[in-house]
């Protein structure tokens, strides 16, 4: 075994991005929704609930691969803009808790931001969340699979038109 130290270096002397997830959260696995984020503790409005990296996919690499399996059912709209100024919408995957967030219309408690630049994504409390409560963004209107949480009067009518091939939460 060798007696050197490891390289290390001075995280602070170079950018960075800090991290920060709040403690008081569970994973729990058999939900309606399938695995979801639950409170443990009570959690004061604002506060940051996961700050998580995104990789941000090509739009052909999107369209000729990942709708193909199901990662479609993890990625979220990210705006982009191309060589030539166009934006575009583009997909990405939320790594860490922000891809475990469950969708309700009417429950959401959680809000999110954007950093395009850093390209992370930061979950905030929307509310003060108390303990058992689960933690839900919102995907939008557009879903691509039957909402436990819906209303009887929020069913939409489906005619396949309004697929789309990711979950929109703008
Ligand atoms: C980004 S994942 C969220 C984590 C997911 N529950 C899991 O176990 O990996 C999105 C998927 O969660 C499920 N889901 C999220 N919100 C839901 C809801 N309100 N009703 C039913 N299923 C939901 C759907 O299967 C959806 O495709």
């Amino acid at each position: 075994m060798s007696n050197s130290t490891p390289k290390a270096l001075d995280p602070h002397s170079k950018p960075h991005i800090s991290l920060q997830r709040c403690p008081d959260l569970v994973l729990i696995s058999d939900t309606p929704k399938g695995r979801g984020v639950f409170a443990t503790s009570r959690i004061p409005k604002k506060a940051v609930l996961d700050v998580c990296p995104v990789l941000v996919l090509g739009l052909e690499e999107n369209a000729r691969h990942i709708e193909k399996t199901t990662l479609y059912h993890y990625t979220y709209n990210w705006p982009v803009t191309d060589q030539h100024n166009f934006k575009h919408v583009a997909q990405a995957l939320i790594f860490g808790l922000g891809s475990m967030f469950n969708h309700s219309l009417q429950d959401q408690n959680v809000v999110w931001e954007r950093d395009t630049e850093k390209l992370v994504i930061t979950y905030r409390a929307a509310r003060d969340i108390e303990p058992g409560e689960e933690l839900c963004i919102s995907y939008g209107n557009h879903l691509t699979f039957e909402d436990t949480d819906a209303l009887p009067d929020e069913v939409e009518e489906e005619d396949g038109t309004d697929h789309l091939s990711h979950i929109q939460i703008d």
